[in-house]
C-alpha cells in the first residue's frame, strides 16, 4: 500500500523532530556533565586531571594540584595498601586532600576505568569517603580523595600508639552503624547498585566528627586483580571474605554483609580476624565467637580495653554480626535491615 505525500511528510518530520530531539538532549546531557568537571590534559606527561566541582575542591585548581603533586615525597606518606600509596597533599593552612597513587592498572582498560572513576564522584553520602578527582597518565594514576583526619577503624582498634584511647562503647556503636549506613547507600540508593567487595576495618575511615566514612568503594572492581597484594583473592581480603566466594568467585551484597559482620566482631572483641592467637589454637575470629554466643559468654570475648559496657547491648550487637555471619547467604539480613537492627540500640542517638 503506497503513502499518501501528506502521510509521508508527517513520518519524515516526526523522525527527524525525534533525532533531533536525541542531538539536543545528548548536547544538553554533556554540557552539564562539562560544567562539573574541571579538566586539564598535560601535554608533556601525557596525563589528564579532573576535578568534580564542588565546595570542598574550590580551592583546588587542577594546574595547583599537579604543582603540588610533583612535589609529593615519603614525608607526605599517611599509608599504603594493596593498590598503591596514601599521600596527604596540603593546598594551604585549612585545606588539605589525601591522594592514592595507584599502581599502573591495565592499559586496555583504561577507558573504562574513567568512566567508573566519573561514575564514582557523583556519589556523595554521608557516609561515604567523596572522590574529587584523579589523574591519569601513562606512567601512574592518582585518586583524590577526601581527608579523613582520624584515619581507619583499623589503627584506632589496633594500633599501637600508646597516647590513642580506647574506643568506647558508644563510639564504636555509631561507627558501626555510620558503616552500615554507608554500605547500605552502596548497596541500594545508588544506580546502578555497587557491591563494595572489600568491606574491611581499614576501609572504614573516620571523619573530624569521629563519623564512619567507608571508602575504596569500586576499587575492588577498577584494579587489576594481579596488581594488588597477596592476601587479595580476586577482590577482597582474607578474614573478610563470605564462604562462598571461595566456591563461586562471586561478589554479592551479602558477601559485603558478611564481610561487615566480621568488622562487627572486631569492634566488639578488639581482635583482628587474622589475629595471631587464632592461627595458633586452630580457629578463627568468627568460629571462636560463635562458640562464645552458644555458650552465653558473650562478656569474656568482649574487647579487653573496652572498660565499662552495657551488656545487654553488647549482647545484641552479637545477634546481628551472627546473622551477618550466616554461612548461608540468603540467611544473611540486608545492609538496610542490619542499620534497623542496629538503630534499635540505646547507645545509637540519631
Ligand atoms: N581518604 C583518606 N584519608 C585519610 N587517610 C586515608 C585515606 N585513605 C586512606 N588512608 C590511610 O591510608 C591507609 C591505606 O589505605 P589504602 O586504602 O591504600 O589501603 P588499605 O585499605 O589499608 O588496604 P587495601 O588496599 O588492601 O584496601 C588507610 O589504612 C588509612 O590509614
Amino acid at each position: 500500500m503506497a503513502w499518501s505525500p501528506v502521510i509521508a511528510l508527517y513520518v519524515t518530520i516526526c523522525c527527524l523532530a525525534f533525532v533531533m530531539s536525541k542531538v539536543v538532549i545528548s548536547f544538553l546531557l554533556y554540557k552539564r556533565w562539562k560544567r562539573t568537571r574541571t579538566i586539564i590534559e598535560d601535554s608533556p606527561s601525557g596525563g589528564k586531571v579532573v576535578v568534580f566541582r564542588s565546595p570542598a575542591t574550590q580551592s583546588l585548581s587542577s594546574k595547583a594540584f599537579m604543582k603540588k603533586t610533583m612535589k609529593l615525597s615519603n614525608k607526605n606518606i599517611i599509608g599504603s595498601g594493596g593498590y598503591g600509596t596514601v599521600y596527604r597533599l596540603s593546598v594551604d593552612d585549612n585545606t588539605a586532600f589525601a591522594v592514592k597513587r595507584l599502581n599502573k592498572g591495565n592499559k586496555d582498560t583504561e577507558r573504562g576505568f574513567e568512566r567508573e572513576l566519573d561514575a564514582m564522584g557523583d556519589i556523595k553520602h554521608r557516609n561515604i569517603v567523596s572522590l574529587y578527582g584523579y589523574y591519569i597518565a601513562p606512567q601512574f594514576n592518582l585518586l583524590i580523595y577526601e581527608l579523613m583526619p582520624h584515619g581507619s577503624l583499623d589503627t584506632l582498634l589496633h594500633g599501637k600508639s600508646r597516647e590513642q584511647k580506647p574506643l568506647d562503647w558508644a563510639t564504636r556503636c555509631r561507627i558501626a552503624v555510620g558503616a552500615a549506613r554507608g554500605i547500605s547507600y552502596l548497596h541500594h540508593d545508588c544506580i546502578p547498585h555497587i557491591i563494595h567487595r572489600d568491606i574491611k576495618s581499614s576501609n572504614i575511615l573516620l571523619d573530624q566528627n569521629m563519623e564512619a566514612r567507608v571508602s575504596d568503594f569500586g576499587l575492588a572492581t577498577l584494579m587489576d586483580p594481579h596488581q594488588t597484594h597477596v592476601s587479595t583473592i580476586v577482590a577482597g581480603t582474607f578474614g573478610y571474605l563470605a564462604p562462598e566466594y571461595f566456591d563461586t568467585g562471586r561478589a554479592t551484597t551479602k558477601g559485603d554483609v558478611y564481610s561487615f559482620g566480621v568488622v562487627l566482631l572486631e569492634l566488639l572483641t578488639g581482635k583482628r580476624p587474622t589475629d595471631e592467637s587464632f592461627i595458633e589454637e586452630g580457629t578463627k575470629l568468627v568460629t571462636w565467637v560463635k562458640d562464645v554466643v552458644k555458650e552465653k559468654k558473650e562478656e569474656h570475648a568482649v574487647d579487653s580495653a573496652l572498660g565499662s559496657f552495657p551488656i545487654k547491648e553488647v549482647k545484641k550487637v552479637f545477634r546481628i554480626a551472627e546473622e551477618c555471619l550466616e554461612s548461608d547467604p540468603s540467611k544473611r539480613p540486608t545492609m538496610t535491615r542490619v542499620v534497623k537492627m542496629l538503630e534499635q540500640i540505646n547507645s545509637i542517638v540519631n
